[in-house]
């Protein structure tokens, strides 16, 4: 079983250490420092690889910045339209930092 899911567009991104951050909602914001975390890919929850989590902090949309963009390997607008897009309507984020750690 895996812990987390990301798109599958994100996997590789993700495994190369350039995608560092993950914005989610309310729901996935109980993962704790320090916990290793089973990642999977969305479309089939195939298994890729194992993130550490560093840190886990409430941010509204509002607040981005070009930093959380860099974190994700994307721009600004670029990061706002897909939050948009997965997230509807909504301003009460979490910032998930982590760091890969394993792939097996
Ligand atoms: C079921 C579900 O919510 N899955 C998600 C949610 C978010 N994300 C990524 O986190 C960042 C900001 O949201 C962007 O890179 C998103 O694509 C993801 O890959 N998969």
């Amino acid at each position: 079983m895996n812990d987390i899911t990301f798109f599958q567009r994100f996997e590789a991104d993700i495994v190369a250490g350039r995608k560092t951050i993950t914005l989610r909602d309310e729901a996935e914001s109980h993962f704790l420092p320090g916990q290793r975390l089973r990642v999977g890919r969305y479309e089939d929850d195939v298994y890729f690889c194992t993130i550490e989590v560093i840190s886990v902090a409430p941010v509204l949309l509002s607040e981005l910045t070009d930093e959380h963009a860099r974190q994700e390997n994307m721009t600004l607008p670029q990061l706002k339209e897909v939050i948009g897009e997965i997230y509807p309507g909504l301003n009460e984020l979490y910032v998930i930092s982590f760091e890969r750690v394993a792939t097996n």
